[in-house]
């Protein structure tokens, strides 16, 4: 298969982790002999800076006329800390996050078996654990019109929805719920807010063209509290953008990273792929991210193109580095393994054809060469 893919690398950790995943891309083109041909561009704090917008006309016109866009992540402490900066890094994901028409935000979480230690939640709690947030990514508060008065004293964001753009995410969670485990969870705030009730009236109007799939609802507040009590009772969750943002950093503490969440943004016509956390700006040019989250980002882009045969071998590397602890500190805080190590690990993994692979002394050989 032959596909050009857009690049954001982004700021902070964003070029470091993308590195990764691109090196696992070039070794799956390479062993099952597809094209991939990776054109980067600017996006975030580093465009800003280079050309004065987040989001250059050069970055979305490759965006609109790629197969597939690979994103990092953007973001500097230099306008976290400045609530007066007018143009900022997060618009341009924003903008390009609507101009591609990427409304659904697909999440997957799911705690690997021997990192289940690794998360501060108890064994019994999240083991067994698996389900996927729909997080509806063009419209809401992040979208809605912003006020703020000449003194400066009064601000709004307003939250809007349509019966389309809640139908359209909708009938893709309830398709997922079907080839899973048959149950959708509509998380809201139907008691208090008019967007909320609309979703859940939407949202059983579709769920009638889905019989065989149980719905249920729950509330934001109890949600973000069952999701650590209990998440084993989810399947599917389906929920508005900024209900989404907030839990789906809560979920990833079941499976013990935020290195290690990955993500899908789908639209009609265009996909983006990104992990689900920040630029981590602190540990920039370290080598410590946990590129996994970009990898298993590039694994979902496969897959999304019906490549599944070697999404599996990607998704394989990565439970064979976790398995013979090749990651990275937030994982295991003594490792000596770092960002590249992890990505080498991948990449050398896809190259052997899982070819007898063992750990001694420290390292990672498959056949006879170390690996790592
Ligand atoms: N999609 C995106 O580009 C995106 C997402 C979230 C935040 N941001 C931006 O990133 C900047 C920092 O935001 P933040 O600190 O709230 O969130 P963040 O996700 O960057 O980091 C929060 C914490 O998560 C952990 N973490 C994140 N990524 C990790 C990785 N790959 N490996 C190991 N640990 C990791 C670290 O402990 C870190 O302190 C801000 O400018 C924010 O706007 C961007
Ligand atoms: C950076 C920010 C705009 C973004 C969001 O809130 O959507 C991020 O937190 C995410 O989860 O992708
Ligand atoms: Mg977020």
């Amino acid at each position: 298969m032959n596909l050009k893919i857009a690049v954001l690398p982004g700021d902070g950790i964003g070029p470091e982790v993308i590195a990764q995943a691109k090196k696992a891309l070039y070794a799956i083109g390479e062993v099952y002999n597809h094209e991939f041909v990776f054109e980067e561009a600017l996006m975030g704090a580093i465009a800003i800076d280079k050309t004065g917008k987040p989001l250059p006309e050069q970055t979305l016109n490759l965006c609109l006329n790629t197969d597939a866009v690979l994103f990092g992540a953007i973001g500097d402490p230099k306008y976290d800390n400045n609530p007066n900066a007018k143009v900022r890094p997060e618009q341009g994901l924003l903008k390009l996050r609507k101009e591609l028409g990427l409304f659904a935000n697909i999440r997957p979480i799911k705690p690997y078996k021997s990192l289940i230690d690794a998360s501060p939640l108890k064994r019994e709690i999240i083991e067994g654990a698996d389900f996927t947030i729909f997080r509806e990514l063009t419209g809401g508060a992040y979208f809605g019109a912003k006020t703020l008065n000449e003194e400066g004293t009064h601000a709004s964001d307003l939250c809007e929805y349509s019966e389309e753009e809640i139908a359209r995410i909708a009938h893709l969670a309830f398709k997922s719920a079907q080839n899973r485990r048959k149950k959708l969870t509509m998380v809201d705030k139907a008691n208090v807010l008019e967007t909320s009730r609309l979703w859940r009236k939407v949202v059983q109007k579709v769920g009638e063209e889905y019989k065989d799939v149980a719905l249920d609802f729950l509330f934001v507040d109890n949600a973000a509290m069952q999701l650590i009590l209990n998440p084993k009772q989810f399947d599917v969750i389906l929920t508005e953008n900024l209900f989404g943002d907030i839990l789906s950093d809560e979920a990833s503490v079941i499976t013990g990273s935020i290195g290690l969440l990955a993500s899908a943004s789908l639209g009609e016509k265009n996909a983006l792929f990104e992990p689900i956390h920040g630029s981590y700006p602190q540990a920039k040019g370290k080598n410590i991210a946990n590129p996994i989250a970009s990898i298993l980002s590039a694994a979902m882009l496969l897959e999304h193109f019906g490549l599944l045969k070697e999404a599996n071998v990607i998704y394989k590397a990565i439970e064979k580095a976790i398995e013979f602890k090749v990651v990275t500190v937030d994982l295991k805080s003594d490792s000596k393994f770092g960002t590249n190590e992890v990505g080498e690990f991948v990449s050398n993994f896809i190259f052997s054809k899982d070819d007898l692979l063992y750990f001694n002394n420290d390292n990672v050989h498959i056949g006879q060469s170390t690996i790592v």
